[in-house]
This record gives C-alpha cells, sequence and structure tokens, in this order.
C-alpha cells in the first residue's frame, strides 16, 4: 500500500525554544508532486520546520496540515502512512542490518490484519536498490560508512512508500555520484518533497525554493527568481556570480567572499 502525491501546507507556524523565538509566522502551501528546496543559512530554522513540518515537534502557534487535514487531529500512524522524515543526524538502533533498517520503514502499514507478505519484501529490496545499497543488505548498522548509513535512512523513508517525503540535507555525507544519483531519483519520484539543502546550485534544480532567514521566510519561488545576487549577499554574505554551463546552457553560481 501507498499514497499518491500529496499537499503539505503550513500556515502560521511559530517555534520557540526557552523563551528565544526560532520560527516567526512560517506559512507555506507546497503542491502535489512538487519538489521544493528549503534553503538558509546554519541555524536560519530549516531543521526546526523540517520536524514542525513531519509533526516530531508541535508547533506553539500555526497548524500543519496535510491534503487539508490537520496533523494535530491525526494519529501517528496515520501521519506515518502519508509522510516520512529523513532527519539531519538520524540515530539507529546498532545491533540491526541494513536490511532491518528498511524494514522499519514498512512498519505504518503492518497490523493484525495486514501481516508482513512479499510485497513488504519487495518494496524493502528495491527501496535498497533505489539508492544503490543492496549489496549491502546483511551488513551490521555499525559497520556502515557515513554515506551508506545515509542512503540506508533514505531507503527506509522510500519502504515507508509515503505521499510526502521530507530530507533534511539528504546529500550530507555523500560522494558526488550518489549525491546526483539520489536528488535525481527523489525529482523524478511521483510524490512532494521538500529537501533541506546547503548546495545553493543543487537548490537550482527544485521545482519552487523558500528562503530562510533568522527564522522567517523571507522568499518564496521559482529557483531564477529567488536566487538573485542580492538576496545571495543579503542573505547568504557572498557575493555571486552566474555561469552558463555551454553544453546544456543551465544557470551555475560561483560564490566569492563578500569583502
Ligand atoms: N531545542 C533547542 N534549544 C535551543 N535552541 C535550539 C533548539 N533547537 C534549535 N535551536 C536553535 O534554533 C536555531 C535553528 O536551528 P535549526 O537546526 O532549525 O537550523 P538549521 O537552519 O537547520 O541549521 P543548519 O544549517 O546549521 O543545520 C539555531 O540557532 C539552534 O541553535
Amino acid at each position: 500500500m501507498s499514497q499518491g502525491a500529496m499537499t503539505l501546507g503550513a500556515s502560521g507556524l511559530r517555534w520557540s525554544a526557552r523563551g528565544t523565538p526560532i520560527l516567526h509566522d512560517v506559512g507555506l502551501e507546497i503542491a502535489s508532486g512538487e519538489t521544493f528546496g528549503l534553503i538558509g543559512p546554519n541555524g536560519s530554522g530549516k531543521s526546526t520546520l523540517m520536524r514542525l513540518l513531519a509533526g516530531v515537534l508541535k508547533p506553539q502557534g500555526g497548524e500543519v496540515r496535510l491534503d487539508g487535514r490537520p496533523v494535530a487531529r491525526m494519529t501517528r500512524r496515520e501521519v506515518a502512512q502519508r509522510l516520512a522524515l529523513v532527519e539531519q543526524q538520524a540515530a539507529t538502533a546498532e545491533r540491526i542490518t541494513a536490511r532491518d533498517a528498511v524494514e522499519l520503514g514498512r512498519t505504518p502499514w503492518l497490523s493484525a490484519l495486514r501481516p508482513w507478505s512479499t510485497e513488504d519484501d519487495a518494496i524493502v529490496a528495491g527501496s535498497l536498490e533505489a539508492v544503490d545499497m543492496a549489496g549491502f543488505a546483511e551488513r551490521d548498522w555499525a559497520t556502515l560508512s557515513g554515506g551508506e548509513r545515509q542512503r540506508v535512512h533514505i531507503a527506509r523513508a522510500l519502504a515507508q512508500r509515503p505521499g510526502i517525503l521530507l530530507l533534511d540535507e539528504p546529500t550530507n555525507h555523500l560522494d558526488i555520484h550518489h549525491q546526483l544519483s539520489i536528488l535525481r531519483f527523489v525529482a523524478a519520484l511521483p510524490v512532494t518533497t521538500v529537501l533541506a539543502l546547503h548546495d545553493l546550485n543543487q537548490a537550482m534544480s527544485c521545482d519552487r525554493l523558500g528562503v530562510l532567514h533568522q527564522g522567517r521566510l523571507v522568499a518564496l519561488g521559482r529557483p531564477p527568481e529567488v536566487l538573485t545576487p542580492e538576496l545571495l549577499r543579503d542573505v547568504f554574505k557572498v557575493r555571486a556570480t552566474f555561469l552558463t554551463d555551454p553544453g546544456d546552457d543551465a544557470r551555475i553560481i560561483r560564490f566569492h567572499a563578500a569583502s
């Protein structure tokens, strides 16, 4: 079982930690099937927003909606059947294999009336394949490298067959080949995807971008409209020049330290 792509909405989201405001009145409407990039400097609130969108954190103001339904009125199981989150430094119990870790992604779909089946085996195998980890299925989690663990976490989220996939810095730890193949694979999935990214050239290939700065959403739109020299200067504190790849006319940003 799985969900088709779903919409993800948020309005008036507020979050503070020990009296310090971290997110101020964040609102977003992400369309079904969209690949949405969340960018912003260190500490701007990206991971906090991802955790609020996933229902891991409860907002102190505002609400999150999946296909128009408030997450606050859904059970954990209902949310997990619709949305999967891969966190930046996701922890996993040590004494399990890579396959065991991916099998956990099937949990929201299992019940006494719907026990583990060959369909689940096929979904787990396909998810390991998608992240190029099929050859590591029997390996102990503890023996995997940082990039291999990241790919297994992504496979676990894929095995969940969500309508919405939230990936917090999914290319962290990955070599360049796996960065590009995972981004391309995720963009082609028939699901709604939100990616928190640091690489602004990778962010250029998203359908739309949202920019967080000091806990506020300061820009929202298509990548060329958002990633302007002015925004890169004011928010990211860099000077940017724009180049064109002669191979395919794609726009590339080169960054220089602001003087
Ligand atoms: N539980 C907490 N207690 C205190 N401060 C917190 C807590 N959680 C987050 N913060 C602070 O909130 C701000 C936003 O953190 P967050 O992890 O959301 O940023 P980010 O944009 O994901 O950063 P990075 O790019 O460095 O991963 C940071 O200044 C962080 O130190």
